[in-house]
């Protein structure tokens, strides 16, 4: 498992074609380096270039991908295998650090020691006898989250949505929310997002004091495929560390998965190989089942994930999109409709799911609770056409009872969030599990029946709505 920079092998070679990201190599003499493994290539005074090899061409040609910016490289360029994976730095050494997709520092502080143990990026998934299930809920006093799509301590969950609909405010929030109040380790991966926002956060999280139990991976737009697609695995090498190295408990966070997806799509085109459905790799499924598989609990320690996946085009058909959500415990998913009513966070309740939205698990009144919730929500929605039709006025007694507690529920479930206080003025709410069970069937009940709705928009617990109301 964990282990030191394996030594040289036999076999150097040459650079023999450069086209991108893509390099063919040249292997002199001895064994070709094993798919998977990584070669160093080095040209003169320029910087180390790590290349993965991914497919042996003859008996003495290689091809690889290149984890790092190939500009400048030239054909005759030295290469030396390592005889492994790429090996990235893990442990104590690293938290509070911002390593690139090859495990090199990236933000100015001081290098590494040299004795720091290392970790092989690519490695099979825990045996599933050595896996424990995930049945404990991880609360987040997000009130939507936590009543609808609970998550599993342990357990793997996911925000989807297009464009612009909320996924990184959201996981931003829970990162706050659950690493400021967390033990364990937090380690981030920050796929083929805009560089900005990586930094953003480890600004934000210096200043929380919690980037000191944190490690942040980085594979952001810029970077070429091989490093997007090889940043969650250099995460992964660095939480199973913890996870099995030290026994701890270490909270997993990606922002964005369906980057890796696309990055694996570009690797595989600069290969060659024949695209499948919707243009992507034909490799897509066991692509995404190398990364997810890893994520699991194994004895006493347990990885809980959270991860953002953006729904290209808004279709929640799309093939990396479902590769994606078959992994999941929770379904979180982000609703451009409710978005652009101002309904954040725009989670939309029907859509969403959770494993652990079982009275067995949640209990027998949270349950009921939700389901009670999302039947109402429901009915409204099917009343909407007639609505818009003829309005409200003309929905039998029943019906628009209903409607105005959906509605009042609608309002009661959006929250303000630390993150966005900055451009909002209202202050982050943290709502605790047995309120928002307790306000929403006070809602349900009619308790709510003549407050006005906005005096539920962007509240924390309904005492707060409740003296929102007394104040005006
Ligand atoms: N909880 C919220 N409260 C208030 N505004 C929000 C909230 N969530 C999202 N927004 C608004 O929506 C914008 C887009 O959010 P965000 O960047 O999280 O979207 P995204 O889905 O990650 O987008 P992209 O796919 O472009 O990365 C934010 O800049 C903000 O204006």
């Amino acid at each position: 498992m964990t282990d030191t920079v394996p030594t040289a092998t036999d076999g150097a070679g040459r650079v023999t074609a450069v086209r991108g990201a893509v390099l063919d190599i040249h292997i002199e003499d001895g064994d070709l380096p094993r798919i998977g493994h990584v070669v160093e290539i080095t040209d003169g005074d320029a910087a180390v270039i790590l290349a993965e090899v991914q497919s042996h061409l003859d008996r003495s040609h290689v091809r690889a991908i290149a984890l790092m910016p190939t500009g400048g490289l030239r054909r005759g360029a030295v290469v030396r295998q390592t005889g492994g994976p790429v090996m990235v730095p893990v442990g104590d050494a690293v938290l509070g650090r911002l390593l690139d997709a090859a495990g090199r520092v990236a933000d100015q502080g001081p290098p590494l020691p040299d004795d720091v143990p290392r970790a092989p990026i690519l490695r099979a998934a825990p045996a599933l006898a050595d896996q424990t299930a995930a049945t404990d809920v991880f609360e987040t006093g997000i009130k939507v989250i936590d009543l609808l799509t609970p998550l599993a301590h342990g357990g793997k969950a996911a925000m989807f949505g297009g464009a612009g609909v909320g996924k990184t405010v959201l996981v931003m929030e829970l990162i706050q929310a659950m690493a400021s109040g967390y033990q364990g380790i937090s380690v981030f991966a920050g796929i083929g997002e805009r560089s900005r926002e990586g930094h953003e956060l480890l600004l934000d999280m210096r200043q929380s004091g919690v980037l000191a139990r944190t490690v942040l991976v980085f594979g952001q737009m810029n970077e070429p495929p091989g490093a997007r697609w090889r940043a969650p695995m250099t995460a992964l090498a660095v939480a199973e560390h913890f996870r099995d190295v030290r026994g701890r408990n270490v909270l997993l966070l990606m922002d964005n998965v369906f980057r890796f997806v696309q990055a694996g799509m570009e690797v595989s085109g600069l290969l060659g190989r024949l695209p499948s459905r919707v243009g992507y790799q034909p490799t897509l499924a066991s692509e995404v089942a190398a990364l997810q598989e890893r994520i699991a609990s194994v004895g006493g320690a347990a990885v809980t994930a959270i991860e953002a996946v953006y729904v290209p085009a808004d279709d929640f058909t799309d093939p990396a999109v479902t590769a994606i959500a078959g992994h999941m415990d929770s379904l979180v998913v982000l609703s451009r409709g409710m978005a652009a009513e101002g309904m954040y966070p725009a989670v939309d309740p029907i859509a969403s799911s959770s494993t652990l939205l079982d009275p067995l698990i949640v209990g027998e009144l949270h349950a009921r609770t939700a389901e009670r919730v999302r039947r109402t929500i429901e009915h409204y929605r099917e009343l909407q056409d007639v609505i818009s039709l003829l309005g409200m006025e003309e929905l039998g007694a029943e019906d628009r009872r209903l409607a105005e507690r959906a509605r009042r529920l609608q309002r009661f479930l959006t929250q303000p969030f630390t993150v966005t206080e900055a451009f909002t003025g209202t202050p982050g709410r943290s709502v605790r599990l047995a309120d928002t069970i307790a306000g929403c069937r006070a809602i349900l009940d009619g308790d709510c029946d003549d407050w006005p709705e906005d005096s539920l928009y962007m509240v924390g617990d309904l005492e707060e709505a409740r003296a929102r109301l007394a104040a005006s």
